[in-house]
C-alpha cells in the first residue's frame, strides 16, 4: 500500500504516441515516492490519459507538466490525471512550456546569409520565446570574420555563440544556456543541427529514443516530437522547429519582431501611432540601421499577409451558409455585396523577396 501524497506525483511529458504518454517523473516526485515504496522508482512511466480528461477535451502535449495517478512501479505504468496550465505553447512543432529556441546557422557551408538569418530570427521572435543563436562551423572562417559577425549581430540585438561541433569549440557555453530549460532546435538544412544535438545528448541518453527510433536522419520524416534529457538538466526537442520561414505576420507584429525597432520605439515615438516606418513624416524608426532594408522587404510581405487576411474576412462576410434538404451545408455568395479587388502591386522588393523565399523553400525541402 502506497502512502505517496497523490498530488506530489508530477512529471513532464517527453513523448506522445497514439494514446500513450511517456512521462518523466520530476526529481522531487521520485524522491517522495522512493521514501514510501520498497520498489525501485522508474524515471519514466508509460501513461494513459484519464477518461475524465478526454471528456473535457483536455489534450496532452509533449512538454506538458502533469500529475500522474495510480503508478504501477513494477510495470512502469501510470495514468495522467491532470495537466497543469501551460506557460507557452508552440504549434509547429507542438510543444508546451518551451522556454527558448536554439537557432542554429552555419558561418560557411552554407554561407551565412543575413536575409535568411533575419527571416528565421523574425519567425523565432514571433514565438515569444527567448532566442539562443548559435553560429556553427567556426572552423571554416577566420577570427576576424567571427568578430565582424559578432559586432553585426550585437547591432541587431542578439548575442550569438560561435561554435564548431567539429573542433568542439564553444559547446560549453551552449550547454550552459540550455541548462534546466526546455529548448526547441531550429535552423536551415545543413548547418549542423543533428551534429550539435548528437553532441549534446550522449547516446546513453537516447534510451527514450526507442519511442521514435534513433535520433538522426529520419527524424524529419516521422514528424514525431520528442523531448530528450540533457545530461546537465534540461530538455531538448529533437524535432527542428519551424522549417518554413513564411513570416505570416501583420505589419504591426513584424515591427515588434525587430529588436532595433523595439529599441527605437522605447526611446522615442513616431508622429503617427499607425506609422509603418516607411515614408511617414517624423518617424522614429526609419534610419540607417543595417536591417532597415530587410524590415522594408518583410513589411511588403506582412502587408500582403494582412491583405489576404482581410480578403478572407471579406469572403466570409459575403457568403452565407445554406442548409440543404438533407441537412448538408454549403456556402453561397450573398447578394448585392460590392466586389472590389485590390490591384496587385508587385514591387521589386517583393520579387526579390519571392526569389529568396524560393531559395529558402528549396533549402528547406527535406529528403522525404
Ligand atoms: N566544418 C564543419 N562542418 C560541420 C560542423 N558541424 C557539422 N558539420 C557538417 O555539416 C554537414 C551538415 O550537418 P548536419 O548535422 O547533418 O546538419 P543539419 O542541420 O542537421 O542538416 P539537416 O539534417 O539537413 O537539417 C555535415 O556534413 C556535417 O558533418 C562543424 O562544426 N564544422
Ligand atoms: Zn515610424
Amino acid at each position: 500500500m502506497l502512502n505517496v501524497d497523490p498530488s506530489s506525483l508530477t512529471g513532464t511529458v517527453l513523448a506522445v504516441q497514439a494514446n500513450y504518454y511517456w512521462v518523466k517523473l520530476h526529481d522531487s516526485a521520485v524522491e517522495v515516492a522512493s521514501q514510501d515504496s520498497q520498489s525501485i522508482i522508474p524515471a519514466t512511466l508509460l501513461c494513459t490519459r484519464r477518461t475524465r480528461l478526454k471528456k473535457v477535451g483536455q489534450q496532452v502535449m509533449v512538454g506538458d507538466r502533469v500529475r500522474v495517478e495510480e503508478p504501477d512501479w513494477a510495470g512502469e505504468r501510470g495514468a495522467i490525471a491532470q495537466v497543469f496550465p501551460r506557460q507557452t505553447e508552440l504549434d509547429r512543432p507542438p510543444i508546451a512550456n518551451a522556454d527558448q529556441l536554439l537557432l542554429v546557422f552555419a558561418l560557411e557551408e552554407p554561407t551565412l546569409d543575413p536575409i535568411q538569418l533575419s527571416r528565421f530570427l523574425v519567425k523565432a521572435e514571433s514565438t515569444g520565446l527567448s532566442i539562443c543563436l548559435c553560429l556553427n562551423k567556426a572552423d571554416l572562417v577566420t577570427k576576424e570574420t567571427q568578430s565582424e559577425w559578432g559586432d553585426r549581430l550585437q547591432e541587431w540585438g542578439y548575442d550569438p555563440e560561435f561554435i564548431s561541433v567539429y573542433e568542439q569549440v564553444g559547446l560549453e557555453a551552449v550547454q550552459a544556456r540550455l541548462q534546466n530549460q526546455i529548448t526547441v532546435v531550429s535552423g536551415p538544412s545543413g548547418v549542423g543541427k543533428s551534429s550539435l544535438i548528437n553532441h549534446l545528448i550522449p547516446a546513453a541518453e537516447m534510451r527514450v529514443g526507442a519511442v521514435s527510433g534513433k535520433l538522426g536522419r529520419g527524424r524529419h520524416t516521422t514528424r514525431h516530437v520528442e523531448l530528450f534529457e540533457l545530461p546537465q538538466g534540461g530538455l531538448l526537442a529533437d524535432t527542428p522547429g519551424f522549417n518554413q520561414p513564411d513570416l505570416d505576420c501583420t505589419p504591426e507584429e513584424l515591427m515588434s519582431y525587430f529588436p532595433e525597432v523595439r529599441q527605437r520605439l522605447a526611446e522615442d515615438s513616431c508622429q503617427f501611432s499607425d506609422c509603418l516606418h516607411r515614408d511617414e513624416p517624423n518617424c522614429a524608426v526609419r534610419g540607417d540601421w543595417e536591417r532597415y532594408d530587410y524590415y522594408l522587404m518583410f513589411l511588403e510581405e506582412a502587408i500582403h499577409y494582412q491583405e489576404s487576411l482581410e480578403q478572407m474576412r471579406d469572403a466570409e462576410s459575403t457568403t452565407k451558409v445554406k442548409v440543404g434538404e438533407a441537412g448538408q451545408r454549403h456556402t453561397e455568395p450573398k447578394l448585392e455585396t460590392k466586389k472590389y479587388r485590390r490591384p496587385s502591386r508587385r514591387s521589386q522588393k517583393q520579387e526579390l523577396q519571392d526569389w529568396y523565399q524560393q531559395d529558402i523553400d528549396e533549402l528547406m525541402t527535406d529528403e522525404d
